[in-house]
């Protein structure tokens, strides 16, 4: 028995959450938020975790999923019991959705939780890249500044022509700061979307001719990967400028970190990357990319809105309730 609430609970009674590996919101401030559950840690078995599952097969019923542990078809197979996954992310692409679909299970995500502070990433980003800020604070850090004397000029951010790549909550937060930067916003979505005036280019190499700058927010599906790809690139131009807050593998790293070195792209603010944590050595030389370890998402605030957001999942889906953020799986 144990104290939860200041009332005796049996821990074993409470409906329990299978944890395939602790999610940052564990991370940076434990358990505590799910205390009326009973959580199942399978980093903390000894088991191999195809033997764990297989032992648990029968009761796991609802599971946390940390946005970058894959939930594949295997490990999906392993819990035919398995009704609900609740993902701290907001992208999707750790998830075989195709068969949560099939299987009917349930998917809550962190919806537009991380939006703002994602977008202020971005922002954050381009304006490192043009103003050259993280690369002058080097300078000066290394006393650079009394030998070599001046800094090199950066680039104003204010009338630039920036395309937002996908127009989804996080791209319509950039939009909207950058809009009051003073910049001219454009973009390219899966559609048109009826409520925004910018632009809208259906092509993403169009839209990177006709722009300085490429905001990547979208997500990671089938159609994204490598859609930025050299192509996109040269049509940016050798000035021309990519963010990445989205996913790594929307970008082809290897033609991208190519056209950087080969002076064919101006610059790049990356917050993502295909192979992470592993980041290609060729950008750590160059100034005119600034490199951040996906930490767009992460904010305290915004860690602790995601608490309050999984648990409110949970409560609901034990107490047979609408989930809060619930995602829909088109056929
Ligand atoms: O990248 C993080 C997320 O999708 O939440």
């Amino acid at each position: 028995m144990e104290a939860h609430d200041n009332c005796q609970v049996n821990y074993e009674e409470l409906p329990q959450i299978l944890v395939l590996e602790p999610p940052p919101i564990m991370i940076f401030y434990g358990d505590q938020f799910l205390k009326n559950f009973r959580l199942l840690k399978a980093w903390e078995s000894q088991l191999p975790l195809d033997q764990f599952l297989t032992i648990h097969a029968q009761s796991v019923q609802a599971l946390l999923s940390p946005g970058r542990y894959l939930l594949t078809t295997d490990i999906l197979q392993l819990l035919p019991s398995l009704q609900l996954v609740v993902t701290t992310s907001a992208g999707l692409d750790h998830i075989n959705l195709p068969e949560c679909r099939r299987r009917g299970i349930s998917i809550a995500n962190a919806n537009d939780t991380y939006s703002a502070d994602v977008a202020d990433m971005a922002v954050g980003l381009l304006i490192d890249v043009f103003r050259k800020m993280s690369s002058a604070d080097s300078f000066v850090r290394k006393g650079l500044w009394p030998t070599k004397g001046d800094f090199p000029l950066g680039s104003k951010l204010g009338g630039k022509r920036v395309g937002i790549v996908g127009l989804g909550s996080i791209g319509q937060e950039v939009a909207k700061r950058l809009h009051a930067f003073g910049c001219r916003i454009s973009y390219s979505s899966r559609n048109k979307k009826p409520y925004v005036s910018y632009p809208f280019y259906p092509s993403v190499v169009q839209l990177a001719k006709d722009c300085d700058v490429l905001i990547v927010c979208c997500g990671l599906t089938q159609q994204t990967h490598h859609m930025i790809n050299k192509d996109v690139m040269l049509a940016l131009g050798k000035e021309g400028v990519v963010i990445n807050v989205g996913r790594g593998p929307i970008i082809k790293e290897e033609e991208l970190v190519q056209c950087l070195v080969q002076g064919e792209l101006g610059g790049a603010g990356l917050d993502v990357f295909e192979n992470e944590p592993n980041v290609p050595g060729e950008l750590f030389t160059l100034d005119k990319v600034v490199l951040s370890p996906h930490r767009a998402v992460h904010t305290a605030e915004t860690l602790m809105a995601m608490c309050e957001l999984v648990k409110a999942n949970f409560e609901a889906f034990f107490s047979n309730k609408p989930l809060p953020s619930p995602i829909v799986l088109n056929n």
